[in-house]
């Protein structure tokens, strides 16, 4: 698989400006641009991408998506004075024109369409493009919203008819509806768009019908198209991580996209005068490493709205560096989505059920007498405050905000590990080695008796597991102290090194160590102090054993034809873990696993968001197949093929549903459907 980041940049982009006094558009300002490459160079990220130049985007591909007569009319305003460009811009609703915006708005696409090209020949496995105007609202005959030609839509449209693509997911994150999308595909099932908006029940610009959770196309594209609007101001991390878990995730792995394209939008970002939203930047982080395990990694990044300048390049900041590989910081803020997000990711549920195969048992009983309420909702939510204390909202604290983010991003960013997986120099470790891989030493017998001295000592008898034990202890002390990023080690007794791994980290002193064992844990070490999270997936119910808070079984054999974990990990498993915040995550296979490859594989690949990538992998050294392609998820090498998606049983979906049920209140990023209030 294709390895390195594209970096687009063109400061020619930054001399489309306003000439006159616009209190609407002056957000959309030259700096935005230059002070987001400045932030990439500040944090020596633009030094390791792949610099790719922009070009012209060609009239023949702006045609792909804009009519003649808007294609022309852009040209025309080249020559125009300033009293002419302002007579134009006043067609539009909320757009300006300067004798360079046709000139900008070309590099913009030619910038996006260099990118596609980079990403589909395998010269890069993904990239980023920083352009400006930005697109997602202009139409086939209109700007709008700082928009003149539709960057990510002529990509997706380019992309069908130079490589053929069939499934391209658009991900739209800025806090606006690019509405301009929408309209461009809402009849095409090739592309799956999803947008997440400020909205406030129409309240918000563009104030569209059609920007509500009801429009999910037409046609052959209904269920292609994908509306969360937010009703509130103050959506934070929890609130966008819960949209991906609950509507947008489940889609895409369903969908199974070829291409992944983000319109991506920073004024859903804290601090931003547009959005008023208080999502901190390292969230895109995380929206972006989950995106990076579609399409085989290949995934481009366009620059739309941001206007705080100080958020919009940490978040910049933020996607680039997890494009790179580097670990995923660690999520800050309350693990509670609010119930207005909770109320919209259930009804934008709802209306998706009939195009879905994941939400085929979903239950939409609280529709019936939705119609009643829906008023009641407009009245109850219009006068009762934002749930999220709004910290910061109106935009004259830019200051205030800048502080704010100085002191956030210190503890966020933090060296990254030279060495990204740890693994034992043992005899046969060298089949599942990746480049990325670092021999460590194995600790000597009388260091290891005295580590796992007072507790099963009296298990520890043979050699060959004091062996085990001691080459898991020196990966696992590696990645304790920070020196790696993560480590694979294979076992005899999985079960035992990793309730000898869970003891020793809490020793070290680390706080919350989520463990997740796949197959019949024989072991369960007691988790009353909360220091541990133990989610057993096994095939069978224990006799005797019921789940509680911090130890909890997932019964579930994995379907013979496909990958039906999807829906277990994305429904329940990623809600419990990020809820609990771990800062060390223990993935073991032991005997009599329940799950395919491809389902651990996923596991892996996507726990690797947690514990800023923290993770030490037992497996029973019998699993040889297993532990290469855990090892290549863990070393970032390439995205293991999660298999062929198989949805749900609906028995299944009533034990995730069942689970849910029992810790939503334990573990609040598991809800998805709120008491609707009456
Ligand atoms: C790319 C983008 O999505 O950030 N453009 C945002 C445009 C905001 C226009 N606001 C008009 C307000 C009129 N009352
Ligand atoms: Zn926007």
């Amino acid at each position: 698989m294709a390895s390195g980041t594209a970096l687009i940049y063109d400061e020619k982009m930054a001399t489309h400006k306003l000439l006159w006094s616009d209190p609407i558009c002056d957000i959309e300002v030259p700096e935005r641009l230059s002070s987001s490459y400045e932030q990439l160079k500040s944090y020596h990220l633009v030094e390791r991408c792949v610099p790719v130049p922009a070009r012209e985007g060609s009239e023949e591909e702006i045609l792909l998506v804009h009519s003649l007569e808007h294609l022309e009319v852009a040209k025309s305003t080249q020559t125009m004075n300033e009293e002419e460009l302002k007579r134009v811009s006043e067609n539009y609703d909320a757009f300006f024109f300067h004798p360079s915006t046709y000139h900008c708005a070309r590099l913009a696409v030619g910038a996006t369409l260099q990118l596609v090209d980079a990403v589909m020949s395998g010269e890069v496995r993904n990239g980023m493009a920083l352009v400006r105007p930005p697109g997602h609202h202009s139409q086939r005959n209109a700007a709008n919203g700082f928009c003149l030609f539709n960057n990510v839509a002529i990509a997706a449209e380019y992309a069908k008819l130079k490589y053929g693509l069939q499934r391209i997911l658009i991900v739209d994150w800025d806090v606006h509806h690019g509405q301009g999308i929408q309209y461009i595909f809402e009849e095409d099932p090739s592309v799956l768009y999803f947008s997440w908006h400020r909205y406030e029940h129409q309240e918000f610009w563009p104030s569209l019908k059609e920007s509500d959770y009801d429009a999910v196309g037409l046609g052959k594209g209904k269920g292609f198209n994908i509306n969360l609007p937010w009703n509130k101001v103050g959506m934070g991390n929890s609130d966008y991580l819960a949209a991906f878990f609950h509507v947008l995730l489940p889609m895409a792995f369903e969908f199974d996209p070829e291409l992944v394209i983000v319109s991506s939008g920073y004024d859903s970002g804290i601090g931003d005068p547009e959005g008023q939203m208080n999502a901190t930047p390292e969230v895109f982080a995380h929206l972006t490493h989950f995106l990076m395990q579609l399409a085989n990694g290949k995934l481009c990044v366009i620059l739309e709205g941001g206007y705080h300048l100080k958020s919009l390049g940490e978040s910049v900041c933020m996607t680039v560096k997890t494009l790179l590989g580097d670990p995923v910081p660690q999520i800050t803020g309350e693990m509670a989505p609010c119930l207005s997000a909770v109320e919209s990711i259930q009804n934008v549920r709802a209306a998706h059920k009939p195009y879905w195969k994941w939400l085929a048992y979903e239950d939409t009983s609280f529709l019936q007498n939705l119609s009643t309420k829906s008023h009641l909702l407009k009245k109850a939510n219009s006068n009762t405050s934002t749930e999220h204390e709004t910290k910061i909202t109106n935009n004259n604290n830019t200051v205030k905000v800048e502080r704010f983010l100085e002191l956030h991003m210190k503890n966020i960013l933090f060296p990254v590990p030279p060495i990204k997986t740890a693994t034992i120099g043992s005899e046969g470790s060298e089949h599942f080695l990746s480049e990325h891989v670092q021999l460590v030493k194995e600790m000597d017998k009388t260091e290891i008796k005295s580590l796992v001295s007072g507790f099963y000592a009296d298990l520890v008898e043979e050699d060959k597991i004091l062996l085990s034990l001691g080459s898991m202890l020196a990966i696992l002390d590696k990645i304790l102290k920070k020196e790696v990023c993560n480590g694979i080690a294979a076992s005899p007794t999985a079960a035992l090194s990793a309730a000898v791994a869970l003891r020793h980290s809490v020793r070290f002193g680390f706080q919350r160590v989520l463990c997740v064992f796949v197959g019949d844990m024989q072991i369960t070490p007691n988790t009353e102090d909360g220091k541990m999270l133990i989610i057993n997936i096994c095939e069978k119910e224990q006799p005797g054993k019921t789940s509680c808070k911090h130890c909890i079984s997932l019964n579930w054999k994995e379907d013979a034809e496909g990958n039906d974990f999807f829906s277990a990990v994305l429904g329940f498993i990623l809600p419990v873990a990020y809820s609990y915040q771990p800062n060390l995550t223990v993935i073991a296979v032991g005997p009599n696993r329940s799950l395919g490859i491809s389902g651990i594989s996923l596991l892996v690949a996507l726990l690797q968001g947690l514990a800023e990538s923290r993770i030490v992998a037992v497996i029973e050294d019998t699993e040889i197949s297993l532990l290469q392609s855990v090892a290549k998820a863990l070393g970032g090498a390439s995205t293991p093929p999660f298999g062929i998606y198989v949805p749900p049983t609906q028995e299944k979906v009533k034990k995730i549903k069942a689970l849910r049920d029992q810790f939503q209140q334990e573990w609040k990023m598991l809800q998805c459907s709120g008491k609707l209030s009456d």
